[in-house]
């Protein structure tokens, strides 16, 4: 057998062996032999020591590779994994608030993240800039404090309306109460401690979340999770009558019964409730309202009527039952007022009697419209607008074009809400060329107004891009904020007044900052005119900087190979795909990968990806493809996928494949296919439909089996609607027949299993509900037993995503050296 190579530790040199060849070496030396025993522990390899026949002993070294790890690309792993955690610390700006000091000159605070590989977790801190004006009208400068601020165990922070304050929000871990602060410029003001007998965990979800503070500063309304139900008690007499909460030695609480969830990463979160706090008393008050059974979030105090306050928040319900909630926008839900709880000296005698006679109604604010989320009042407090998924909940698609609406807030004592709800910005169906093709967007900025007030800023998808737009609220005109002729993705942060702190970026151009504003031409127009803003994390990674300046992306457009089969226009018009590579192409082309995003209604921005940057500084070119079906091109477009996944969907990236080809951009013989979720369905399906064309494979939580899926999933609704177009709402039961499961397996890549031969990595998370690991599994055991090259990674800790820091990063390490491997 052949010896793989020496190296040496210290000043002995290591024969270095493949696995399960022992070599038998003489004793060594005391002092040796503790050397040795230190460098073979520090690298994991087993010194073994055994009887010879004749007795003597005979020490081995046995060349132990830990799990998983390839002898034969082990070397490409250690040099992968270096430059993998030089991306991986790449911060990223999540927030910004910005506040008038005392001055009169702006500050702003971001709220960034940043991998922490070692605590498995993400670590979150500020850091702050003063802004002024520089000598000439183009210039503004940041003036940074010199440090971040971690916030170590916080899970959100909200400022004030004014700005003077914020409030911190601890979440415990365990049973322990959850933690208030408030802080102001120099110190803490309050702690509050919530015992969890008031309630759980404060939302900070990003979907139920919802946190505001009143006008005054004096009152917090949120969305936590309410206290948990008593469960029956039992000691060895039996059954204890009643609710009692305490446990101890004696006794021991049953289960009760199965309580429904809200799917994929609600697992273990109780209903999202909503509380008030009194910040001057923490008092704390559950704002109970009729309709129990709704699921609450979002919630923002409305302009007072009369003498009273009310809350605005967005209602879930839970009929038919609670289906998977994230990344699904068809799940109904409306815009409810009630009264806000009055707390302590406010409650007089005569209010007692009201309330009580009143019973804190909640009025629905939206009954004829599907769906609304996201309510923001206009600064004058007599407009409400919200956003509306109404597209997707009609259609059951689980995210499709939105559109932006707004009502009229009563100013009266007399409580009439008006059912005119006025489409500020409609669902767009098909838009020629580059103009608007719709709004994609998923929540409004705490604070969107511009100083007019009736004008907001929006992010959007655009087709491959993310972009600022604005929107007159009452002429309903939509205009670019950020660059319009560009393929770079800009997201805004926060409105310094009428000025715009936004983050561009590319897949591979690391985001930066960039502060806009309006600027008068030569010829009398006003435009948007942005600067770059020098920050200090711009020092930061500079090796990855360096490795991927002279790599380029470009947005291609991608002719519809069969128009014939097009019901309305939008479906029959060019979809796009992302072409990253080199600069100085060279003779040789470079391996490619596809990327492929999941869904299938969500887009690959040309956004930043750490991971997607990772293999393109690796050297490998990308084709990221935003087959029909994608956000951001129109809801004709969008709508052609339902009813055709499988198909469609991968002839739409066999096309972009074959167009970059044709146009002598890629080698075919060196191509691989990677994706997650609907993404991985399409690589599954790719490498059973397309058997020739990828020589390596690699699916994180891929769907393979719809007809397993159907049972498994928290969204077996989504597997109708996408298998049976819009109808499959309709034919949606928790009872699928032996004809829908025959149809629904008709339509997955594991029908075309035995086609099978491209190499495959597969990337699982054992607690993810959406695609249940089962999934991924059987086609990774059929491939196996067909002889196919495979790899199964499994996170037992991990959701749908495969995000926690540590798994993200095993996860493309070894998507990269598979794909080394197959693609040299
Ligand atoms: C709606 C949904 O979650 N669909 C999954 C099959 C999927 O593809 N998820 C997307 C969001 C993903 O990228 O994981």
């Amino acid at each position: 057998m052949a010896l793989a190579g020496t190296y040496s530790i210290g000043r002995i040199n290591f024969l270095r062996l493949p696995l399960f060849v022992t070599a038998v070496t003489a004793p060594a030396p005391h002092s040796q032999s503790s050397q040795f025993l230190r460098a073979t522990c520090l690298f994991s390899r087993k010194l073994s020591t055994a009887l010879a026949m004749d007795g003597s002993k005979i020490s081995a070294v046995v060349e132990e590779f830990p799990s998983g790890i390839d002898p034969a690309t082990e070397e490409e792993y250690v040099e992968q994994s270096k430059l993998l955690e030089e991306f991986t610390k790449i911060p990223n700006f999540d927030k910004a608030w910005t506040f008038k000091s005392d001055s009169g000159d702006s500050v702003v605070t971001f709220s960034i993240s940043q991998a922490n590989l070692l605590a498995n977790k993400k670590r979150k801190y500020t850091l702050s800039a003063h802004i002024s004006n520089g000598n000439d009208d183009s210039e503004v400068n940041f003036k940074w404090t010199p440090f971040p601020v971690e916030m170590i165990g916080v899970s959100t922070i909200v400022p004030s309306p004014a700005g003077s304050k914020f409030l911190a929000v601890r979440n415990p871990e365990n049973d322990s109460p959850v933690q208030l602060e408030i802080w102001s410029a120099g110190q803490l003001e309050k702690e509050f401690h919530i015992p969890q007998s008031v309630h759980g965990s404060i939302y900070t979800d990003g979907w139920f979340e919802g946190i505001s503070w009143n006008s005054n500063e004096t009152y917090i309304a949120y969305i936590a999770e309410e206290p948990s139900p008593s469960k029956p008690t039992f000691t060895l007499s039996g059954y204890q009558k009643g609710c009692s909460t305490d446990k101890d030695s004696t006794n021991w609480k049953g289960q009760g019964d199965f309580k429904e969830e809200w799917g994929e990463a609600y697992a273990g979160k109780r209903q999202p409730a909503l509380f008030v706090i009194n910040i001057d008393s923490g008092e704390v008050k559950h704002v109970k309202i009729i309709e129990h059974s709704l699921s609450l979030g979002q919630v923002v105090w409305a302009p007072s009527i009369g003498e009273h306050q009310y809350l605005v928040f967005v209602g879930w319900s839970p009929e038919p039952r609670k289906l998977g909630m994230i990344y699904c926008y068809n799940r109904p839900c409306a815009l409810y007022a009630v009264k806000a709880p009055e707390f302590g000296s406010e409650v007089n005698e005569h209010k007692l009697k009201d309330e009580a006679k009143e019973d804190f109604p909640i009025y629905n604010l939206t009954q004829n419209i599907s769906s609304a989320f996201s309510p923001r009042f206009s600064p004058d407090g007599k407009s409400l607008v919200f956003l509306s998924a109404h597209s997707s909940v009609n259609t059951g698609a689980h995210c499709a074009t939105n559109s932006l609406h707004r009502i009229d807030w009563p100013r009266d004592e007399k409580l009439s809400f008006s059912e005119n709800i006025v489409d500020v910005v409609p669902v767009v169906h098909w838009a020629e060329d580059d103009l608007f093709p719709g709004l994609y967007s998923h929540g409004l900025l705490a604070n969107p107004w511009f100083s007019d007030g009736h004008t907001i800023i929006i992010t959007t998808i655009w087709r491959s891009r993310s972009a600022i737009v604005s929107i007159d609220i009452l002429s309903g005109e939509v205009s670019c904020v950020s660059p319009d002729h560009t393929d770079y993705s800009w997201n805004v942060l926060a409105l310094d007044g009428d000025n715009v702190i936004a983050v561009r970026s590319g897949p591979v151009t690391i985001p930066g900052l960039k502060y806009g504003f309006l600027i008068e031409t030569e010829t009398k127009d006003v435009v948007w005119n942005w600067v770059d803003v020098l920050n200090p994390m711009f020092n930061c990674s500079t090796k990855a900087r360096t490795l991927l300046s002279h790599i380029l992306f470009s947005i291609l457009k991608i002719p519809v190979k069969d128009v014939s089969n097009c019901v309305t226009k939008g479906a029959s018009e060019p979809f796009e795909a992302i072409f990253v590579s080199p600069f100085s192409k060279g003779n040789e082309l470079k391996p490619l990968i596809v990327n492929l995003h999941g869904g299938p209604h969500s887009t690959s921005t040309s956004s930043f990806s750490k991971s997607l940057a990772f293999l393109a500084a690796v050297g490998f070119n990308l084709l990221i493809v935003n087959y029909r079906g994608s956000l951001g091109f129109g809801e004709d477009a969008l709508q052609s996928l339902p009813g055709k996944i499988g198909s469609q969907d991968v002839n739409d990236v066999l096309a972009a494949l074959d167009h970059i080809i044709d146009q002598g951009l890629a080698n075919p013989a060196k191509v691989a296919v990677l994706g997650g979720s609907h993404g991985g369905f399409l690589t599954t399906h790719l490498i059973g439909q397309a058997p020739d064309r990828f020589v390596a494979a690699a699916a994180r939580n891929p769907v393979c089996n719809l007809a397993l899926m159907v049972g498994t999933s928290d969204i077996p609704d989504w597997c109708y609607v996408e298998c049976y177009g819009r109808e499959g709402k309709n034919y949606f039961t928790e009872a699928p027949s032996a004809e829908h499961l025959i149809h629904l397996y008709n339509m997955s890549p594991i029908r075309h299993v035995s086609n099978v031969k491209t190499p495959t990595i597969f990337l699982l998370g054992a607690k993810d509900l959406r695609v249940p690991f089962s999934n991924g599994l059987q086609f990774a055991r059929a491939l196996k037993e067909k002889g196919v090259d495979t790899k199964v990674i499994m996170f037992p800790d991990d959701k749908h995503p495969i995000d926690r820091p540590q798994s993200d990063f095993e996860s493309f390490l070894n998507i990269c050296v598979w794909f080394k491997k197959y693609l040299k």
